[in-house]
């Protein structure tokens, strides 16, 4: 019997939550009844050995795979049937391979058709600038915000794939929001730049709450207040990072395998 029904009532402080979240494939089953609750302006990380269900978990949520059963919630609302796209409307942003979408487009330029399409005016890109004047200072504003500034100019596609990491960040940030979920942002890059994209990520707005898949524990310690454990696709705990890296269990499951791939 469930004893917290705090997860069934909406609240305010909770951005995003889900009940029940299940996700089978045949007989394999890769996420397991899920109860998981993102507060506003959350950091939060999700660990897991290979193969724990993160992924799934994070699709789930933006609607790229339908539930095998359970629900998800934005704020109060059950968005469990609804399409990404909708999704996006309605606040949930999670970043997309920035070489597939735009290429041979510059960083502003990239900003700037997001923003477009976000006002639903991206079919009016090719009218005079001066026509957007409004839009590539949102854009301007927002690459700022990134440090990408000196790289506003440059096409994308020529840029280190950290500062490409941050495009795909300020992509998600041009729909403006509320939740935005980032699987393995720092994947690839080395190690240097994975640090500045997790300090841009940590100085966003505090109303944006933030969910990531991180595999570096550096990086999870440092820019997460909460961590969930996924182990084969059941949550195995979740806390403060402090609690997480010292419980025996996660040790043994995670840490103490030796590494990740
Ligand atoms: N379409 C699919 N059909 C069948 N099994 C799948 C499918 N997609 C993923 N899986 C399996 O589900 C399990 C969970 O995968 P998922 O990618 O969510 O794990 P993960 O925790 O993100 O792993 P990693 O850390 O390696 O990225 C894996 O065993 C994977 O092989």
């Amino acid at each position: 019997m469930r004893t917290d029904t705090s997860i069934l009532s909406p609240d305010a402080n909770i951005a995003l939550s889900t009940e029940g979240l299940t996700k089978v494939w045949g007989s394999f089953v890769a996420n397991s009844d899920i109860n998981f609750q993102l507060p506003v302006g959350a950091r939060h990380a999700i660990i897991g050995p290979n193969g724990a269900g993160k992924t799934t978990f994070i699709n789930m949520l933006t609607g790229v795979l339908p539930p095998s059963s359970g629900r998800v919630f934005l704020g109060g609302e059950d968005v469990t049937a609804d399409a990404q796209e909708r999704r996006v409307r309605k606040g949930i942003a999670r970043t997309f391979q920035i070489n597939n979408l735009f290429p041979g487009l510059t960083v502003l330029e990239s900003v700037l058709l997001a923003i477009l399409e976000r006002k639903g005016m991206a079919q009016h890109w090719f009218r005079p600038l001066n026509a957007h004047a409004a839009e590539i200072e949102e854009a301007l504003d927002l690459i700022t915000d990134l440090g990408l500034e000196p790289q506003a100019g440059e096409e994308v596609k020529t840029l280190a794939y950290g500062k490409q990491r941050l495009v795909e960040i300020a992509l998600a940030l041009a729909t403006r929001p509320r939740i935005l979920l980032l699987d393995e942002p720092a994947a690839g890059i080395p190690a240097g730049e994975s640090t500045e994209v997790f300090s841009v990520i940590a100085r966003l707005p505090s109303d944006v709450s933030i969910l990531f898949i991180e595999h570096d524990m550096e990086l999870v310690r440092r820019f997460s207040q909460r961590i969930t454990v996924l182990v084969g696709g059941k949550v195995l705990t979740e806390g403060a990072p402090d609690e997480i890296m010292s419980d025996p269990r996660v040790r043994e499951v995670y840490l103490g395998e030796g590494g990740h791939d």
